[in-house]
């Protein structure tokens, strides 16, 4: 791993305002238990002994690094440092059942040099960890080392294309031969900055839309292992960011763009070959709606075709559209599929209401007093099939809240019915009233064991208005139609994770995670009781950290 320094990256956003901050944050750090050694050129690693008599890593900061505090929500703000790792205070009790780490991953740093990135979603990944141990929590975090971030580093520019951002291109012939490098994926980005999942055969992998983007990390250190290379020749360059992972397998969705469809696919634990459980044709459109992700019941895959599709000339811009690699097609509606897990067979494939969703909650089977399986049910959070809200997920207008203005568009959980009689309609209705969670309405997470089963809670984000960005935490109880909520002022707190108790018997026993950025810059891992959504227990972090995706639990072993 070449140098860790941050500083070539920063150098140009230095200023005493900065250096003031810097300062103060550092004294505040020292004053919490952590200890700074400063180095110049480089993030060395030091060991301390901590206040809780338990050796501490801790970097030493960079005397470059900026803060951009004074300017920025520091959820918006690209992280610090390279990687942290150190032992946190923690205010309240940590349940001694809880033993494991949680990881989360997201797009944690928004610019290279003095070029600042777009969209949410363009940003070199951040892996955050919080291990649980006897009641004491471990914390850090580490950039993932992809291609593209080594090459970004590297070159002091983006290398390869992004969600948003495409390199630069120095002549025309560059940008000729980068169109070549997209069609056989070397131009892509592996930038995993979606989520993390680990497989059941203890593999921890993160990941992004892009296959190649599949890079498998050491849950203790956060080191980048290498990349997941599917061993089958099933080809494609994307997938579903969100596979459906179990310990028993590994399931997702490869959209085919020249003939617009969907493979559903399956890999077994201690493989890394994807077999074709089945294809799906679209119905209508010119290429396959976008597949962040989608839900499963215990015998079906469902398969949304959204009416915002893949568009293979947004592809090729240099410079995005306000949907960026998508376009919104109404006249070609919407659909869902639904395939038999185990036969490969369409059972049914229903065009339902117009939708927006990046991310499907749950789904089960309903079935008659006979036990006859007569129509699926699916949970999404639902953009009110608005797609601005891809556009409003710009970093511009995350930065730009000033505690006034309410640009969040309105979001609710959208609940599907399919029916399974060969009716050719689906429904589409918001299961509970959007106004119980504030009309926002995004990363949602419910008790593992309820996977494709009927289910009663999900964990999301909501919002307490004005806002721009989902600054709530909600616990949805979809049985009653109501919501608790969590909220603090200028908070941004990140997807509510859920981690049942061992031994549970109730669906909502367990414990909810978050990782809170504050508004003056400071930031903390929250533990909510997933029963009454009360706080049990909060560590303060030594530095706010840039907000982040999707997580998920490694249990200790
Ligand atoms: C962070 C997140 O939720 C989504 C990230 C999406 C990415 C990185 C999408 C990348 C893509 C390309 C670079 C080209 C092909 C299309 C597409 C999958 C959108
Ligand atoms: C953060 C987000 C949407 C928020 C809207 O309310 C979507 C993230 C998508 C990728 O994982
Ligand atoms: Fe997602």
């Amino acid at each position: 791993m070449d140098s860790l320094s941050l500083s070539g990256i920063c150098r140009h956003q230095f200023s005493p305002i900065t250096m003031l901050n810097f300062n103060q944050s550092n004294h505040r750090m020292e004053k919490a238990g952590f200890v700074r050694k400063p180095e110049k050129g480089g993030l060395t690693i030091t060991q301390v002994a901590s206040p809780l008599r338990r050796p501490v890593i801790v970097p030493s900061l960079d005397n470059e690094t900026v803060d951009r505090r004074d300017r920025n929500h520091v959820a918006w703000t690209s992280v610090r440092q390279e990687r942290w790792e150190g032992e946190l205070v923690v205010q309240g009790e940590i349940p001694l059942w809880l033993e494991g780490t949680y990881l989360r991953n997201g797009p944690g740093l928004w610019h290279i040099e003095d070029y600042n990135f777009r969209h949410l979603f363009d940003g070199y990944a951040t892996l955050v960890k919080l291990q649980f141990e006897n009641g004491r929590l471990i914390a850090g975090h580490r950039q993932i080392e992809s291609e593209a971030y080594k090459a970004a580093r590297k070159n002091k520019k983006v290398c390869f294309r992004e969600f948003s951002e495409v390199p630069k291109y120095e002549n025309f012939m560059a940008y000729v031969g980068d169109i070549a490098n997209l069609f056989s994926g070397a131009s892509l980005t592996d930038n995993a900055n979606t989520g993390v999942v680990k497989l059941g055969d203890g593999r921890v992998v993160c990941l992004t839309e892009t296959q190649k983007g599949s890079l498998v990390i050491d849950p203790n250190s956060l080191e980048t292992l290498g990349r997941l290379e599917y061993s089958d020749s099933l080809g494609g360059l994307i997938h579903s960011a969100h596979p459906i992972v179990t310990d028993a397998e590994f399931l997702t969705l490869l959209p085919d763009l020249v003939n617009p469809g969907y493979l559903v696919v399956r890999m077994e634990p201690g493989t890394n070959e994807r077999k074709v459980i089945g294809r799906v044709n679209c119905r209508n459109g010119p290429a396959p709606g976008w597949v962040h992700s989608f839900p499963v019941t215990e015998h079906y895959v469902v398969v949304p075709e959204m009416p915002l599709r893949y568009c293979a000339q947004n592809l090729l811009r240099a410079e995005p559209t306000p949907l960026y690699k998508f376009e919104w097609h109404p006249e070609s509606k919407a659909f869902l599929h639904v395939m038999c897990k185990a036969s490969g067979k369409i059972v049914a494939s229903v065009e339902v209401p117009l939708f927006v969703t990046f991310h499907f909650i749950n789904a089960y089977e309903e079935e008659d007093e006979d036990g006859r399986v007569t129509a699926i049910i699916a949970d999404c959070c639902e953009h009110n099939a608005d797609t601005t809200i891809l556009d409003q997920l710009r970093l511009q207008n995350l930065r730009s809240f000033n505690g006034k203005d309410d640009l969040l568009p309105d979001a609710r959980v959208g609940r599907f019915t399919i029916p399974l009689d060969g009716s050719p309609y689906g429904k589409l209705e918001s299961a509970l009233e959007p106004d119980e969670h504030g009309r926002g309405m995004d990363m949602c997470s419910i008790n593992p064991t309820k996977l494709g089963k009927k289910y009663r809670y999900a964990y999301a984000c909501g919002a307490q208005r004005p806002c721009h960005f989902p600054n709530t935490l909600t616990k949805l109880d979809l049985l009653k139609k109501k919501a608790k909520n969590w909220h603090e002022a200028g908070a941004v707190p990140s997807e509510p994770f859920f981690v049942a108790r061992p031994g549970a018997t109730e669906e909502d026993d367990g414990v909810v995670i978050s990782l809170i950025s504050e508004k003056n810059g400071n930031g903390y891992a929250l533990l909510l009781d997933g029963s009454t959504f009360e706080e049990i227990a909060r560590a303060k972090l030594p530095y706010g950290l840039p907000y982040g995706l999707h997580g998920c639990w490694v249990p200790k072993e």
